[in-house]
């Protein structure tokens, strides 16, 4: 059992058993092999690594390529974990570019699962990923490639109508085969509403501690970003003193519900 390759299976187990995933990005071959040895559950290498090991300010120059290099990085040293591959910025324009792009990440790449970021307008594409038998996970909330569309790195879904609208898009792309979703940066009322209502598991991020799981920028962890990080990450280096026991704090923390805490979550 241990020893198995975690899959969507697993962690919708996971879920109906109330054990919390614990989600971190990865984008190397080391940190993939501590990251497992600490027990988290999925490697998401994410398009973030355009602003934490590129230097840019957005994730929007990050290209197929550079997903599909670091992919492969994370995947050569993942025994146990699920790795999951970000789709980066316009390569899933359209159902077949995004499943062109699938193929690399999984095909090369070695990716067990891609991620792609929005609602509507992806519901097309999750269900001919999912036709093809590419596994998804879904990502809404506060959406890091539509930044100029939206005016920063902001929170989404305080009113309302954005609030409806996140939660039938969650809806729909459940529907359509997403077999995880990623919630960045909404309300935790509305994170844990999500999370209830959602047979997937759900995987918060600046989304409150009543989710199915917990996914933070790895660097942002160990307090290695240049930039000011955001407010509902933590360090977990100071008070532990190396890196696989930040990473076991951070794992034990998710686990027992204790992260994110009060500073870490906007009501
Ligand atoms: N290092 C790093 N950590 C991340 O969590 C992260 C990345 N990079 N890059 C990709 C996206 C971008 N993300 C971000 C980036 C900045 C904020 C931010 O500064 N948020 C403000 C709150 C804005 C508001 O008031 O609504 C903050 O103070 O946290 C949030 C999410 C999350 N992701
Ligand atoms: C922050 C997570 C969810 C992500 O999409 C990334 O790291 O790119
Ligand atoms: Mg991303």
């Amino acid at each position: 059992m241990t020893n198995e390759r975690i899959t969507a299976a697993a962690l919708l187990a996971m879920k109906q058993r109330q054990q919390r995933i614990a989600v971190l990005t990865c984008y190397d071959a080391s940190f993939a092999q501590l990251l497992e040895a600490a027990g988290v559950e999925v490697l998401l290498v994410g398009d973030s690594l355009g602003m934490v090991l590129q230097g840019h300010d957005t994730t929007l120059p990050v290209t197929l390529d550079h997903m599909v290099y670091h992919s492969a990085c994370v995947s050569r040293a993942a025994q146990r974990a699920l790795v999951i591959a970000d789709l980066p910025f316009l390569s899933f324009a359209t159902p077949e570019r995004a499943l062109d792009a699938a193929a690399r990440l999984l095909g090369e790449g070695g990716a067990r699962m891609v991620k792609l970021e929005g609602g509507g307008r992806v519901i097309a594409t999750v269900e001919h990923l999912t036709n093809f038998g590419v596994p998804v996970c879904a990502h809404l909330g506060l959406l890091p490639q539509s930044v100029h569309r939206l005016g920063g790195f902001r929170y989404q879904g305080k009113d309302s109508a954005t609030a409806i609208r996140i939660e039938q898009d969650a809806l729909a792309l459940q529907a359509a085969g997403a077999q995880l979703l990623v919630l960045e940066c909404v309300p935790a009322v509305l994170a844990a509403t999500l999370s209830e209502r959602l047979t997937i598991p759900v995987i918060g991020i600046g989304a409150g501690n009543r989710c199915d799981g917990q996914v933070l920028v790895l660097y942002d962890i160990v307090g290695a970003t240049a930039q000011r990080p955001p407010r509902f990450s933590k360090n977990f280096l100071t008070g532990t003193g190396t890196l696989p026991a930040a990473i076991a704090a951070y794992v034990a923390a998710v686990k027992s519900g204790e992260f994110p805490g009060r500073e870490q979550t906007l009501a």
